[in-house]
């Protein structure tokens, strides 16, 4: 572990030079790692650690959308792709990447494929830290410890195929064979992470459920909408509007800041930007501080996982968020964003 100074605060971290990607191909070189779901994170995980010469199979329900992208990625039906069952009997590390609430149908069949030393490995601290809720409890002889990407599965891989690695925490759950550690660890590497920080599966669940409704996803949709009314509502175009809260974000400004920090792209911007969004940010903070403090105390009571869990559950999920991401989608803001896009140069 490297020990590093973040922003005053030191943290013990594992970056790839001090655990390289030869030391954990050979830690798990007796391993059969197998991936059961290839959703999102499935395919940008075992495509990764296919790629980095691990021994790795994908385990996933027939006939579906799934199973024919795993067949195009190059999965082999009967050698390296297999039906649920059949690659949970076969995986000595079993990768769970259900989705989060897919994971408590499918835990049965799991249970009875974790035989002693086996490892069960997520991606989420959800199914065990819910545990009342997503019954999942595994025996007490196997390994369970996480890798938790930090972004999207597509990201993942795209960032691996250009040679970066995306940020991961990494908890051990469950330490039966005295390996589990350093076996996370490897498959922390194995994935492609860029470096990963340690966490326990309570925090990591807790982290990731107020991310992702906070700044992540929830919170920018809104803000991006509260902005983009108020400029329509005062008269200034679609075009002007989603330049002036998108487009500028995405394409200038927020690659300025993932480079060098928020003070430097304020550097980059006008004194007369930089003195009103120095004069700003903090009425900002302090107008949604307490949605953020109702969020995390939502995901602290176990509300938001029981919500996730219900809604997630129900047989027609899928058509009701397909109504919901459509929502979005043709809103004015986002049709205009279409367009917008579409006049990207470099898209011609
Ligand atoms: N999506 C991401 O990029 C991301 C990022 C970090 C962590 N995670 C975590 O990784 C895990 C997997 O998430 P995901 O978004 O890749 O999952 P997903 O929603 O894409 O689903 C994965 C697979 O589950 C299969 N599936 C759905 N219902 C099923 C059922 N009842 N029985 C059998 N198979 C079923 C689907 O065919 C699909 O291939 C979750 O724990 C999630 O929280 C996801
Ligand atoms: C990609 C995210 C948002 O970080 C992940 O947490 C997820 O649940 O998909
Ligand atoms: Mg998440
Ligand atoms: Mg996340």
């Amino acid at each position: 572990m490297a020990k590093l100074n973040f922003g005053g605060v030191e943290e013990e971290v594992v970056t790839r030079e001090e655990f390289p990607l030869e030391q954990a191909r050979e830690l798990l070189s007796t391993e059969t790692i197998a991936v059961i779901g290839y959703g999102v994170q499935g395919p940008g995980q075992s495509l990764n650690m296919r790629d980095n010469g691990f021994n790795v199979i994908v385990g996933q329900r027939k006939g579906g959308k799934s199973w024919d992208k795993a067949v195009a990625d190059g999965w082999v039906p009967g050698e390296t792709l297999f039906e649920l069952e059949e690659a949970l009997s076969k995986g000595t590390i079993i990768c769970y990447l259900l989705s989060d609430a897919a994971q408590i149908e499918l835990w049965p069949t799991v249970k009875a494929n974790l035989i002693a030393g086996k490892s069960l490995y997520f991606s989420h601290g959800f199914g065990i830290t819910y545990k009342d809720q997503t019954g999942i409890i595994p025996p007490a002889d196997i390994d369970v410890y996480l890798v938790a990407p930090k972004g999207s599965g597509t990201s993942l891989r795209r960032m691996f195929v250009e040679g970066k690695g995306l940020n991961s925490s990494f908890a051990v759950f469950q330490d039966a064979t005295g390996k589990a550690r350093e076996k996370c660890i490897a498959m922390g590497i194995g994935v492609g992470s860029g470096y990963l920080f340690e966490t326990d599966f309570y925090r990591e669940v807790t982290s990731d459920l107020t991310g992702e409704r906070g700044t992540l996803m929830g919170a920018i949709q809104g803000i991006f909408a509260a902005q983009y009314e108020v400029l329509r509502s005062n008269g200034h175009t679609p075009s002007e509007a989603f330049n002036e809260t998108v487009e500028e974000l995405t394409q200038s400004l927020m690659p300025l800041v993932s480079e060098n920090g928020m003070d430097w792209m304020y550097a980059n911007c006008s004194t007369t930007a930089q003195r009103g969004a120095l004069d700003w940010w903090k009425p900002f903070r302090d107008a949604t501080k307490p949605v953020f403090e109702k969020l995390y105390n939502s995901v602290k009571s176990g509300e938001q996982a029981s919500i996730s869990i219900t809604r997630n559950s129900q047989p027609d999920y899928r058509v009701k968020l397909e109504e919901e991401l459509a929502e979005l989608r043709e809103s004015e803001m986002w049709q205009a964003g279409s367009t917008v896009r579409g006049l990207r140069p470099e898209r011609n």
